[in-house]
């Protein structure tokens, strides 16, 4: 009776399926192979590796193009059996997503194994986070990003911070369990607010001591444990540059990867144009100043190259497009501009 009752729901299920859209259908697949191991551990056997050596992705250089290559399941097979306990590394893969079609994709961490044999083998290499998220392909960066940190999280929580004992990872690797405690981890992300401060005409941009020469970005830090977004606004502007914020706007959110894995969340906050005295924290700063309209649309056409002036001097640029503070910036631009049509 109770195999006619499964038999009958999954029928159901089936027909329910069919009417759901791509994504949703999708979704649930991914859903499907983070609670069921066996599953996806048939899902390894035919799906695509993005490959990584110390954190580090494994990119192909093709003419001027920096290209993410997805390495298939019967090539990595090839690969591996060049090293030794060739099947134990398969099993470190974490599920990062699927195609519409349903075929998965996973990060591998190959670090213990000789770099120079894997590249030649593939053709490409390894290549530092920090530079492969600007040259790829911009749809292929969150998902270097988000690869990245999920590996990152296994490997700085392979024990038990309770017990000491080891730590397993299910087979997608959503999440880590100690067997001794039964206390079950997932991987996390910091939240940080990222604030664009305008004092109705002109936006205040500041520069860290570890910012690239010449680069002003919109003040960001992370949320202390019970604050909301609002009250961590109104914290970090007053910490880092002595203001009052009266109101703020929340813009977009965004995924980021240093220095270990940010949700950041953007904002548009105003003060008082009577009250725009800035009084810098220089333990965190080194620079905090307004910039006007033109300022601000001269800078976002400059790119770190071109920002150097014959004396040496560098005139101010600001975060590439990949970054959440390009795009506050930009929304202020085409905010100040429509004001003025
Ligand atoms: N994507 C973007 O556009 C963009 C722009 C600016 C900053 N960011 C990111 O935002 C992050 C935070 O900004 P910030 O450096 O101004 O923050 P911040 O002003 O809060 O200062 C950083 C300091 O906060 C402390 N801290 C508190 N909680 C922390 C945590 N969970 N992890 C690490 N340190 C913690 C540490 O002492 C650290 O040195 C940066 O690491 C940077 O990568 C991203
Ligand atoms: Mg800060």
């Amino acid at each position: 009776m109770a195999a006619v009752y499964q038999a009958v729901c999954r029928r159901a299920s089936a027909l329910i399926c069919r009417f759901h859209s791509t994504y949703v259908r999708k979704m649930r697949y991914l859903n499907d192979l983070k609670e069921d191991d066996s599953l996806c551990r048939q899902a390894q056997t035919s799906g695509t590796f993005y490959l990584f050596h110390n954190l580090s992705p494994f990119l192909q250089e093709v003419g001027k193009q920096y290209l993410v290559p997805q390495v298939s399941a019967a090539e990595m097979k090839r690969i591996l059996e060049k090293f030794k306990e060739a099947e134990q590394w398969i099993e470190k893969s974490v599920l990062i997503g699927c195609s519409d079609e349903h075929v998965p994709h996973f990060a591998l961490d190959l670090g213990a194994l000789e770099k120079s044999v894997i590249e030649s083998e593939l053709k490409g290499s390894f290549t530092n986070l920090r530079k492969a998220l600007f040259v790829v392909d911009e749809k292929d960066s969150p998902l270097l990003a988000s690869a990245q940190s999920l590996l990152r999280w296994h490997d700085s929580h392979q024990y038990c911070s309770k017990t000491g004992q080891p730590t397993q990872k299910n087979v997608a690797g959503s999440k880590r369990v100690c067997h001794a405690s039964g206390i079950i981890y997932y991987p996390q992300m910091s939240p940080v607010v990222i604030t664009l401060v305008s004092d109705g005409s002109r936006c205040l941009l500041a520069r860290q001591p570890s910012f690239p020469q010449g680069m002003y970005s919109a003040l960001s830090g992370f949320c202390d444990i019970g604050e909301n977004v609002e009250q961590t606004v109104r914290r970090e502007v007053a910490e880092e540059v002595g203001l009052e914020v009266e109101s703020f706007q929340y813009s977009a959110s965004q995924h980021w990867p240093f220095p270990s894995s940010c949700l950041m969340i953007a904002c548009h906050a105003l003060v008082r144009e009577q009250q725009t005295e800035i009084s810098m924290n220089s333990l965190e700063l080194e620079e905090a100043r307004w910039f006007d309209l033109e300022e601000v649309v001269e800078g976002l056409k400059r790119e770190p190259g071109s920002s150097k002036q014959d004396d040496g001097s560098l005139l101010p640029w600001f975060p590439p497009k990949q970054a959440i503070a390009h795009q506050l910036i930009w929304e202020w631009v085409k905010q100040q501009t429509s004001q003025l049509a």
